[in-house]
C-alpha cells in the first residue's frame, strides 16, 4: 500500500431516533455490537489501514470492555467526539498529523459496508480526490411546497451513504469552514469549501441503522449475505 490509508469511524452519537437506553452503535446484530461489525469490515479490507474511532465521552468504558472481548488484529486510535457529526469528524481529522494520504469517513452505524465498497472508495479517491458512495432511488419522489406537491424525476437524485473518502489535505482544509446544520455529511462540507464531489455506486445493503426497525432489517441482511455465501 503506497499511499497511507486512514479510516475515521464516527460513533460519537447518542442515537436519539433509536429510542434505546444503549447507544445504537453498541446494540447487537446477531449477538455482535454494530460497531464491531463496522470495524471488522475495515480490517477485512486491509490490515494496514489506520483506524481512528470517535466515541461518546460517556462510553469509553463500554469501548474498553469491547476491546478486551473482541481483540482486534491491530490497535485502533480513539478520540472523544463532539455534539454533532461535524464536530466528531473534525476531532477525528485532528488525530491525523499527516497531510498526504487518503481518509475514508464512515458512520459507525453502517455495519453492512463491504470490503469491496471500501476498496472502491479508496481507488477512486486516489484519482478524483473524493469518492462518495451513493445509490439510485427505488421509489417515486415528490417535492413539497406548502400544500402543493409535485412529482420530480428520481433519475436526477441519489441517496448518499458512507464511506466518503477524500484526499487528506482536501478534507482537512474543508473542515476549517464554519459548521451549519445543513452540512449533514462530509461531501456537503467539501462542496461548501469549494471542491467538486465524485460519486460512485454504493450498495442497498449498506444501510444506516437509525430507527428501531433498522435492527431487524440489518440482521436480515446479515443472514441474507451469509446464505448467499
Ligand atoms: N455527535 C455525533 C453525532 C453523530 N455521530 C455519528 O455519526 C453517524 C451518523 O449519525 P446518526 O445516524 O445521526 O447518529 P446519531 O446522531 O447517534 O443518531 P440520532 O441523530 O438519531 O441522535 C453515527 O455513527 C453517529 O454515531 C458522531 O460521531 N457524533
Ligand atoms: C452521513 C450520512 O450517513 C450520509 O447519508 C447522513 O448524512 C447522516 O445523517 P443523519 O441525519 O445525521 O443520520
Amino acid at each position: 500500500m503506497a499511499t497511507q490509508e486512514y479510516a475515521i469511524i464516527v460513533a460519537g452519537g447518542k442515537g436519539s431516533r433509536m429510542n434505546s437506553a444503549t447507544p445504537k452503535q453498541f446494540m447487537l446484530l446477531n449477538g455482535i455490537p454494530i460497531l464491531i461489525h463496522t470495524i471488522n469490515a475495515f480490517f477485512e479490507y486491509s490490515d494496514q489501514i489506520k483506524i481512528i474511532l470517535v466515541l461518546p465521552q460517556n462510553d469509553i468504558a463500554t469501548w474498553e470492555g469491547l476491546c478486551a472481548k473482541y481483540r482486534f488484529k491491530k490497535p485502533l486510535q480513539t478520540t472523544v467526539g463532539g455534539t454533532s457529526r461535524f464536530e466528531s469528524v473534525k476531532k477525528g481529522l485532528a488525530q491525523i498529523e499527516r497531510e498526504n494520504g487518503l481518509v475514508a469517513i464512515h458512520d459507525g452505524v453502517r455495519p453492512l459496508v463491504s470490503p469491496d465498497i471500501i476498496a472502491t472508495s479508496f481507488k477512486l479517491a486516489a484519482v478524483h480526490q473524493s469518492a462518495i458512495a451513493a445509490v439510485r432511488l427505488k421509489e417515486s419522489i415528490r417535492i413539497i411546497n406548502q400544500d402543493i406537491t409535485k412529482a420530480v424525476d428520481r433519475a436526477n437524485y441519489r441517496l448518499i451513504q458512507t464511506p466518503q473518502t477524500f484526499a487528506l489535505s482536501l478534507i482537512k482544509q474543508a473542515y476549517e469552514i464554519k459548521e451549519e446544520a445543513s452540512l449533514t455529511d462530509d461531501a456537503s462540507v467539501a462542496e461548501r469549501a469549494g471542491y467538486t464531489i465524485s460519486l460512485f455506486e454504493g450498495s442497498y445493503e449498506n444501510i444506516k441503522v437509525t430507527t428501531p426497525e433498522d435492527i431487524a432489517v440489518a440482521e436480515a441482511l446479515l443472514n441474507y449475505r451469509k446464505n448467499k455465501g
